[in-house]
């Protein structure tokens, strides 16, 4: 818990990070917009925002305010240029067409919900953003002292060495604000800052964000119903009713412009709530018409109470506008990738549950097997069993990392999006970071099952046929890892834990275990080439029996106690050995790479669930 007098600390910063970097202000004009979506297969589309049109300015913290499904993140989302799909109109940045990749420079857009590390102290999350915000010329002094800056305007020093998961709803919110700070965006857009915040929290942070704009820079924000003295704080409104624009201007010319509308606010009515009224529909729908044709769907600027709009840059190119952008990102592809892993460590140090329960688990399935398949592994009576622990071997490794990789990756996607859209690191570093990061602990797990295994159900003592046996388990779990990260990118947890099973028992089908390949129908053929369970089946049999020779046995007759008349049986053969494990690497390496696509699709597609 933070004291009051903490929480109220929102100073002006003194240093660096806005003296030093002192950028253009901007001024953002959108006309004729339009947001459709649609409805779904034959039944049409929507409008969610209509012709609107509308100005914000520099030095303004501006609200967008409106009843629940009026348009409200809608706007903000095509503002930022979070979403494209859909959108008609013009933006213009300083008078200039906006271009996407430098207005992405100069702006950043928070979410509602707070995206943030929760493992990670606000400190590490602070300079690893610096690290990746910052270009790679400025000194670590530099790097420190934008850090201390920022933390100290934001209140936040005192949090400094709090992990982020127990810092309160304010905090945190300071706190996302803080991460985009760092590069000094001079455009800000804020998906309801202030949901799940208390009073004093709600006014500290719109008062963090009036101190911000008023030092030059635009910031929009949405929200929800302020109280009186919170809408006071704000020096623009932008109302909207239906994706349509009902007022904008000054907060104090609000009653004014009702009041010549002949819709005056009732003494003692906070005038925000008054209008949201309106705007519903409560004192009839005329009134929402007669707004939106006295604001002329937000071309009348008259009340804004801003003489000198469009003074900033009417001739010509802005300076961020006219900059040739070679790199969307301010660092390079190396130093991305070494924060990123530097993080990743962080987290796995911080969070090593997952990193023991993946430990555990193949500790203890391979006893569990190992047990109850004690010995078998040299018994010329038990070579059927051999064969289905060798495919219970491969289910566990498929099951059990698919599984987790589904659970998983979506998680991480929020963030990801998040940190992606404002430009702290491509994704190819991301992916790269997160594939480099996994290799250890996927590779140490591997080799326990397998030394277990292997030993507990007397396995052939011989070093080729272990690095054989072993090499084939760990492309099976780096497989599976890859189509858990396709599921995981593409489906939300819900939807990937009904798909991954149903992978899991195509794949089993066409394994050659169960139906042995010779049995399966021409038609269906197919499926055994696609199936990276039958080659990890047949490697991990040619590795076990290979020129194996006549095994012992202990019973009075073995039927199968020379293997290949077993592999007859089953229909399979242990000389492919090379060309499975080349179809598994090329598995591995497409799967991989799908794995990449999906998650841009995804990324690109702004898909959160
Ligand atoms: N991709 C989409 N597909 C279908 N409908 C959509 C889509 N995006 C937005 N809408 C619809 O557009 C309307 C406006 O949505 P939006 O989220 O912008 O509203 P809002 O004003 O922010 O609401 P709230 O205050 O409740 O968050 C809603 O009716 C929503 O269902």
């Amino acid at each position: 818990m933070e004291s009051n007098n903490d929480a109220n600390r929102v100073c002006e910063p003194k240093g660096l990070f806005i003296k030093d970097r002192k950028q253009e202000p901007i001024e953002l004009r959108f006309s004729n917009l339009y947001y459709t979506v649609s409805l779904g297969f034959r039944k049409g589309t929507k409008d969610v925002l209509k012709n609107i049109n509308g100005i914000f300015a520099p030095n303004q913290l501006v609200a967008i305010m409106g009843p629940s499904g009026a348009g409200k993140s809608s706007l903000l989302d095509v503002l930022s240029g979070y979403n494209l799909k859909g959108v008609r109109g013009n933006v213009t940045v300083n008078g200039n067409e906006r271009r996407l990749d430098s207005f992405r420079r100069v702006s950043c857009y928070i979410q509602q919900d707070d995206r943030l590390q929760p493992l990670l102290t606000v400190n590490e999350n602070m300079h690893i953003a610096v690290n990746l915000k910052l270009t790679m010329d400025k000194s670590q002094k530099y790097k420190d002292a934008v850090v201390n800056e920022i933390l100290s305007t934001l209140g936040l020093e005192k949090t400094k060495n709090t992990r982020t998961v127990r810092l309160s709803g304010g905090q945190k919110k300071r706190l996302s604000i803080a991460l985009e700070l760092i590069n000094n965006p001079m455009v800000m857009f804020l998906d309801e800052p202030t949901t799940g915040l208390d009073s004093l929290s709600c006014s500290q942070c719109i008062s963090l964000l009036r101190l911000l704009a008023h030092q030059g820079r635009t910031i929009i924000c949405t929200i929800h119903q302020p109280s009186a003295s919170l809408f006071q704080m704000f020096d623009q409104v932008y109302i909207l009713s239906q994706g349509t624009c009902l007022y904008q201007g000054s907060t104090s010319n609000l009653i004014p412009y009702l009041s010549k509308l002949k819709l005056p606010c009732p003494m003692y009515h906070n005038p925000a709530d008054y209008v949201i009224e309106l705007a519903c529909g409560d004192h009839g729908n005329d009134k929402i018409e007669k707004m939106a044709k006295e604001i002329e769907n937000g071309k009348s600027l008259i009340w804004t109470g801003l003489s000198d709009l469009l003074a900033i840059n009417q001739t010509g190119e802005s300076q961020e506008q006219s900059k040739e952008i070679n790199n969307v990102h301010e660092t390079s592809f190396n130093n991305q990738l070494k924060c990123l892993l530097h993080r990743g460590f962080l987290k796995c140090k911080r969070d090593p549950d997952l990193t023991y329960l993946r430990l555990g688990v193949n500790v203890a399935v391979s006893i569990l097997l190992g047990t109850l398949f004690l010995q078998i592994g040299d018994d010329g009576s038990k070579i059927f069993d051999n064969y289905n622990l060798l495919f219970s071997i491969l289910m566990h490794h498929v099951g059990s990392t698919l599984m987790l990789n589904i659970i998983n990756f979506p998680a991480e996607i929020s963030i990801l999006t998040k940190e992606h859209f404002n430009r702290w690191y491509s994704l190819k570093s991301y992916y790269i970071a997160t594939n480099i990061l996994d290799i250890p602990i996927t590779t140490i797990g591997c080799l326990i099952f397998s030394v277990i295994i292997y030993l507990m159900t007397g396995q052939p003592l011989v070093w080729d046929r272990f690095y054989m046996f072993t090499f084939i388990s760990w492309l099976m779990v780096l497989i599976s890892q890859s189509l858990g990260f396709i599921i995981g990118a593409w489906f939300s947890v819900i939807n990937g834990n009904f798909v991954g099973p149903i992978i899991v028992v195509l794949l089993m089908m066409f394994s050659g275990f169960g139906v042995n390949l010779r049995d399966i129908p021409y038609l269906l053929k197919w499926g055994t080439e696609i199936s990276f369970l039958r080659y990890g089946l047949e490697a991990l049999i040619a590795a076990i029996y290979d020129k194996r020779g006549i095994l012992p046995c202990y019973e009075l007759y073995c039927h199968y106690k020379y293997p290949e008349k077993f592999l007859e049986e089953i229909a399979m053969t242990t000389d492919k050995f090379n060309k499975d494990v080349f179809v598994l690497v090329v598995t591995l390496l497409i799967t991989r790479i799908a794995a990449y696509f999906m998650l841009r699709l995804r990324v690109k597609a702004r898909v959160s669930f």
